[in-house]
């Protein structure tokens, strides 16, 4: 197939070169259009690679099951190829550009033969604003393809965004044999470069993802001043008129879909609260002419966790991804519909995310943990009139949070900018599934940016603190939340969900000038009565302990905070080290 005409003369040479190399036996240039969609489909559909849904009640949805060994992140396979090791920092797996590529290249070299070699362009931001960028992906997936149609605008809208701005990314993606000895992501910032192999999962895969709109854009964003960041944006707005937006940074599978798209409880709507969602999971936030800082969500769908959705926790995200969506590793029901732990109660029978018969006596479960829907943002009911907004939307708060089962409250207030980038450098959060390891397992996470940041963390942390310094009073308010926070019996203490209302209520309150907050060594928290704890059926025992500060958990929590600082040496920020040692003094 003959490149497009709107294609780029860089961008010719660019497929021609890695066609040349992977040797594919077609080359398709995707332009995005429903009818390439469904002859995409169609061809998965006969050769078993999607199965074709129920079309009343899933129209244009499929289900995809993956390899078994290849269902979620992987993060020792994912590495910063920079010139100087230092500069990747102790965070991120390294290797020089030259001893990757002499890796990766061998691995290349004519594995699309028997395959189609797919031509991606897509547009990160909306297109024409200022934020936008362009990036390619090379891939001989067509599962990939069909879902980067889903999450980035993809096909004829990117080459003519290409010919205004002339410069795209690289994404290199094959899906090579599924091994994980062969298995690498691998980000060249020098080269703006993505090479991909042998992994067809989202975060893997769809390189404008993770890879571009985060890893690759971490780095282009310290050196042009501005932020790309692992943030839901959402839009309250309060009874007298005024929308506060807010975006809040949480590991992987820690709630940003959920809150994006937080219905609120019915006493709240019946007092005038709405909510808008702009971006589930990732955030692009520069400073707009009046010195705020703003935020586009650079993608175009959802990636998001299927088990724990349903009508009573997320119907917003139900609603989204009932048509036009692709499941993968979700179990199948009989009826050709799909169905996940939480969802529902158990269907009597089922085919699980393997593809074996399951029932409720079954010893493992149907849905994958870390199973996925890939839908279109434009089917999200509570969608912000903003989401699209070239400009962004004014940010008027960050929240930080992490799964902490102990020790930290339910929401504190940062004293400053500074505070809060200290918050943001000692989140810490208990792993999930949405990357391979130990699901529990306590671990520093940064900003929700341990496995996303493209650079030195160290180095990344003084960009934050560079940033408030440029923005001075007009930066964001910054928050710390956990909705994790379990009781003796193993039990959430707080109800979540719906319920983080009453939280997102007290910061926009905060926003406004208002709101009653008492000061603690952490920071300032609300009041039981803010929260309205006692319409939530919270006992004040509940209350109590969701809100505790045990000293001797913190001054513990201070010491393997100077640890972690430890990691980074003289590239610590003096300012980090500075905070914890003052909280440390506020314990007493
Ligand atoms: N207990 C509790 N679980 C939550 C809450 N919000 C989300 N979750 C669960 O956390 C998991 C991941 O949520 P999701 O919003 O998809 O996280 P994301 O990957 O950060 O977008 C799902 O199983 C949710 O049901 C909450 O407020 N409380
Ligand atoms: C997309 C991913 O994560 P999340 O949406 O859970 O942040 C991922 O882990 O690949
Ligand atoms: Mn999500």
């Amino acid at each position: 197939m003959d490149a497009p005409k709107k294609a780029t003369d860089a961008l010719k040479t660019w497929v021609a070169e890695v066609a040349a190399r992977t040797r594919p036996d077609h080359i398709h240039w995707c332009d995005g259009s429903d009818a390439e969609n469904r002859r995409l489909t169609d061809a998965m559909v006969a050769d078993g690679t999607l199965t074709r849904l129920n079309e009343r009640k899933h129209p244009g949805s499929f289900l995809h099951r993956s390899d078994p060994g290849d269902v979620a992140r992987l993060e020792d396979r994912t590495f910063i190829c920079c010139e100087d090791e230092d500069d990747a920092g102790p965070l991120n797996n390294w290797k020089s550009p030259q001893a990757m590529k002499a890796v990766l290249d061998p691995l290349f070299e004519g594995c699309m033969e028997g395959r189609t070699l797919y031509v991606v362009p897509y547009v990160m931001g909306p297109p024409g604003g200022d934020a936008a960028k362009v990036g390619v992906e090379i891939t001989d997936s067509p599962y990939v393809a069909a879902n980067m149609r889903i999450m980035t605008r993809m096909g004829r809208v990117a080459l003519e965004e290409l010919s205004r701005k002339g410069h795209f990314t690289k994404g290199l993606h094959s899906t090579g044999d599924l091994s994980k000895e062969n298995r690498y992501i691998a980000h060249f910032p020098g080269e703006d470069l993505i090479m991909s192999f042998s992994s067809n999962y989202g975060g893997n895969a769809l390189l404008g993802k993770k890879c571009h709109a985060l890893r690759l854009a971490s780095v282009q964003a310290r050196n042009e001043g501005w932020l790309a960041e692992h943030m839901l944006i959402v839009g309250v707005t309060n009874p007298q008129g005024q929308t506060t937006y807010i975006a809040g940074a949480f590991p992987s599978a820690c709630g940003k879909t959920n809150l994006a798209m937080l219905v609120p409880p019915q006493a709240d709507r019946a007092k005038g609260w709405t909510v808008e969602t702009v971006g589930d999971d990732i955030a692009w936030l520069r400073f707009g002419e009046d010195g705020r800082l703003r935020a586009v969500n650079p993608e175009y769908g959802f990636f998001g966790v299927a088990p724990g959705t349903s009508e009573d926790t997320n119907p917003n995200a139900l609603a989204s991804c009932r048509a036009n969506t692709l499941f993968t590793n979700v179990a199948l029901r009989p009826d050709s519909t799909v169905w996940w732990e939480g969802l529902s109660p158990a269907p009597p029978e089922c085919v699980d995310w393997l593809g074996n018969r399951w029932t409720p006596k079954s010893d493992h479960k149907a849905a994958h943990p870390n199973s996925r829907f890939t839908a279109p943002a434009g089917q999200c009911p509570s969608i912000s009139d903003r989401w699209q907004d070239p400009e962004g939307v004014p940010i008027d708060a960050i929240v930080f949070g992490g799964r902490r089962s102990r020790v930290m409250p339910l929401i504190f207030e940062a004293f400053d900018w500074k505070h809060g980038t200290y918050l943001g450098a000692t989140m810490s959060s208990e792993k999930t599934a949405a990357a391979e390891g130990a699901v529990g397992e306590l671990r520093f996470d940064p900003m929700a940016m341990r496995p996303f940041c493209g650079y030195h963390t160290a180095d990344y942390w003084q960009h934050w603190l560079d940033v408030g310094e440029k923005g001075g009073e007009k930066m964001p308010k910054v928050y710390h939340v956990n909705w994790f926070r379990r009781a003796k019996d193993g039990s959430f203490l707080w109800p979540g969900y719906g319920d983080n209302m009453r939280v997102l209520e007290w910061i926009c309150d905060r926003v406004q000038g208002e709101g009653d907050a008492i000061e603690t060594p952490l920071g300032y928290r609300p009041t039981r009565e803010e929260l309205h704890m006692d319409d939530l059926g919270v006992n004040a025992e509940d209350a109590e302990a969701l809100f505790a500060v045990n000293r001797e958990d913190w001054l513990a929590e201070c010491n393997e905070r100077d640890a972690w600082f430890d990691l980074f040496g003289d590239r610590l920020p003096a300012e980090l080290r500075k905070q914890n040692d003052a909280l440390r003094q506020r314990l007493g």
